[in-house]
């Protein structure tokens, strides 16, 4: 049994609905169809999510919805038309739309997320609709009556451990299944969902529950490249990679697949591809637990923006017992996660998401680091890049921080910090925002482009 997910960029357009029948009616095995909201079908459109997020905040301060709530109908109702479905499915979406904008407000944020999933839950019925148009046997599966229990943690969700089980019963379905991603119910039977881009994540899920075969993750590319094309035109393809050098892609800017994804499916050891709607035929990427190590040190150049660094130095810190502890407990005080903790012997810095602080916060972290922890010297360093070198490979090889160090040089960028994860399959750099595309070019230059 193969689970398929197809992204917002599959979904998009009537004509994009139409590649994805073809494609789950051409393999009897692909029976569970994980669907994300409608995606942007130009550079300049706005996905269905943003739109239900802007209409969730307007009905919250008392705005008029109308226009926002025509728009997204707008955008199931073209596919309808243009899959010659009867109207009966857009007034089901429309009128759960008017009723969860009619819903309670006095919990805004339960409102925003009830609000958010709608884009998926209302496509899946949609895909559902389209697929028995075309005489396909599919039903809508909601993630309530499939048992997909989540935790409390909005915007951030994480499946709980008893979920797998009640969700195996999909394989005993009938018919092939169309089921929502980006969402789950928590214990109270509210909707939950994951963080942004986590219809993946459901589809990583359902893999694992029902011992799938393979995982197939549809989207707009042919592949997972070893750098964002955005930042290299017509970059290598990668054919096969392991799933922890995929979670570290992913989590250092790879948009293609979601971090979180990859631990599902290879806690169950599903292999996932990664395919193209629009070219089915090519091969893809297959993500594995373990692959011929072929094509030298690294396998992927990822780049990520919007850290700042907090550098506290103080002298003899490397005898003090529990530093770093206090200074993380200091941010901890304002919900603050860091991403990396770089250290010196009198020194350290701590790397976190920068829209996570604002300027009073800052202020008072470093006022207290001052303060309680008697630093000599402390600064906070904004709009930092972190460049993520990523391959298995790299544990055999000697030389890759010397090459991609001597690449950074050649290029006239000054590297702001360097951190080599204790796996050795990660090696990352830290560079100023405005020369993160020229610093990924010049590592793609040396390490792919021959
Ligand atoms: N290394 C990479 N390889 C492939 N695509 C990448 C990479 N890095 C970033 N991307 C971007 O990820 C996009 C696909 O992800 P996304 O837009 O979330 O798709 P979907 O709508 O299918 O979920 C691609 O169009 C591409 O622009
Ligand atoms: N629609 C949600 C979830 C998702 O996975 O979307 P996409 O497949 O378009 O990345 C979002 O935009 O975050």
């Amino acid at each position: 049994m193969k689970v398929v997910k197809f992204g917002g960029s599959s979904l998009a357009s009537g004509t994009q609905v139409e590649k994805v029948c073809h494609i789950v009616a051409s393999d009897s095995e692909r029976r569970i169809v994980i669907v994300s909201a409608p995606g942007k079908r130009f550079a300049d459109d706005l996905k269905v999510t943003d739109m239900l997020i802007s209409c969730a905040e307007r009905a919250l301060h008392g705005e008029d919805t109308s226009k926002l709530v025509d728009a997204i109908i707008e955008r199931y109702q073209r596919i309808a038309e243009e899959l010659k479905l009867s109207y009966t499915i857009i007034a089901r979406i429309t009128d759960d739309l008017n009723t969860l904008l009619k819903g309670d407000q006095s919990n805004p944020v339960a409102f925003t997320e009830a609000l958010k999933a709608s884009g998926e839950d209302n496509n899946a019925k949609l895909i559902a609709a389209v697929f028995q148009h075309k005489g396909m046997e599919a039903s809508y599966v909601s993630p309530q009556e499939a048992g997909l229990l989540v935790s409390s943690d909005p915007g951030n969700a994480q499946a709980l451990p008893e979920a797998y089980e009640q969700l195996s019963n999909l394989k005993n379905h009938a018919g092939i299944i169309v089921f929502p991603g980006f969402f789950g119910i928590n214990k109270a039977g509210e909707v939950v969902t994951f963080s942004r881009s986590g219809s993946d994540i459901t589809g990583s899920i359902l893999a694992n529950a029902v011992k799938a075969d393979l995982y197939e993750n549809f989207t707009d590319v042919d592949a997972v490249y070893t750098v964002n094309p955005h930042i290299v035109k017509n970059p290598k393809e990668i054919r096969e990679l392991t799933y922890r050098e995929m979670r570290e892609l992913s989590y250092g800017g790879f948009s293609v697949f979601h971090d979180e994804a990859l631990i599902p499916a290879f806690r169950a050891g599903i292999p996932v591809n990664v395919k193209n709607t629009n070219n089915p035929e090519a091969p893809g990427t297959r993500i594995v637990s373990a692959r011929k190590n072929t094509n030298g040190p690294l396998v992927g150049i990822a780049s990520d923006d919007g850290f700042c660094s907090i550098y506290v130095g103080k002298y003899l810190m490397n005898r003090e017992v529990g530093f770093g502890r206090k200074i993380l407990l200091i941010l901890e005080d304002y919900g603050l996660s860091f991403e990396h903790v770089p250290s010196g012997i009198d020194d350290l810095t701590v790397i976190v998401r920068q829209d996570q602080m604002n300027d009073e916060i800052e202020a008072t972290i470093v006022r207290r680091i001052k303060e309680e922890l008697h630093a000599d010297e402390i600064h906070v360093e904004h709009d930092q890049a972190l460049i993520m070198l990523v391959g298995e490979g790299m544990r055999q090889e000697v030389g890759t921080a010397a090459r991609a160090s001597t690449a950074l040089a050649k290029a006239g960028i000054n590297i702001e910090m360097i951190n080599q994860g204790s796996s050795e399959t990660s090696m990352m750099f830290g560079v100023r925002e405005n020369v993160e595309e020229k610093a990924v070019q010049a590592l793609y230059e040396e390490f792919f482009a021959q």
